[in-house]
């Protein structure tokens, strides 16, 4: 295992110390939140806990289901507990880049429905800035194009995220764009810019949203509370 997956697996730990008896929890997506779900199992099986785990993509759910975690979709629960997920980027002021692995649509439903949501991080995650990591957006294939060169008119870098020269695909069926800003000097407006381009279906920004960030350091998770 590297280094950083140790670090990966250490705040994996960390985070499951928060999911208690009971709770209806949200599981994000990523290589991350893959420690976490390992560690979740292992707890459920040990501590004979009932729990309901609600996941953020096809491939958290398959993982959950294979480790007896019961799951639910998000329109069968009637609220979720605490939502631990991965990030992508995280500046000093706990706003988020989400989406590297494409999933940041269902997590982001995810996260807002939760009453409280917890990021789980390597410390190389941290930034004093957004942008030097490419904001992923979700965007309808239908006209995918035009919206395209409507961000390239705009100066933001746009770029079809493609695999083997084949369009990558969400779990909604939909396409990713990542823009390659470089520096994000106002995540807030710039959300409001992007929030307001039709075809795009949802952006990477996670602002406002984090409670809590476990972050994975040499010397062992640090647990910031970033609000109540
Ligand atoms: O789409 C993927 C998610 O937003 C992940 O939470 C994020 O990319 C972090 O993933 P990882 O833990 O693999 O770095």
């Amino acid at each position: 295992m590297t280094n950083q997956d140790a670090l990966k697996q250490l705040v994996g730990q960390e985070a499951v110390k928060f999911i208690k008896d009971g709770m209806i929890v949200g599981l994000g997506t990523g290589s991350t939140v893959k420690f976490m779900v390992d560690a979740l199992g292992k707890k459920v099986a040990d501590q004979h806990l009932s729990i309901v785990g609600v996941p953020t993509s096809k491939r958290t759910k398959e993982q959950a289901n294979h480790l007896d975690i019961p799951t639910k979709d998000l329109d069968e629960v009637d609220h979720i507990d605490l939502t631990i997920d991965g990030a992508d980027q995280i500046d000093k002021n706990f706003q988020g880049i989400k989406g590297g692995g494409g999933a940041h649509l269902w997590e982001k439903i995810v996260a807002i429905n939760s009453t409280k949501n917890i990021w789980i991080v390597d410390q190389s995650k941290l930034a004093d800035q957004l942008g030097s990591f490419p904001l992923p957006l979700e965007v309808i294939p239908y006209g995918s194009h035009q919206l395209f060169q409507r961000l390239v008119a705009r100066g933001f870098n746009p770029v079809f995220r493609m695999i083997n020269n084949q369009y990558v695909t969400t779990d909604s069926n939909n396409y990713i764009i990542d823009l390659h800003l470089h520096q994000i000097k106002d995540p807030q407006n710039l959300a409001l810019t992007l929030d307001q381009m039709t075809g795009i279906v949802e952006h990477g920004l996670f602002l406002n949203i984090v409670n809590t960030v476990i972050v994975g350091q040499e010397n062992g998770p640090k647990v910031l509370q970033v609000r109540p």
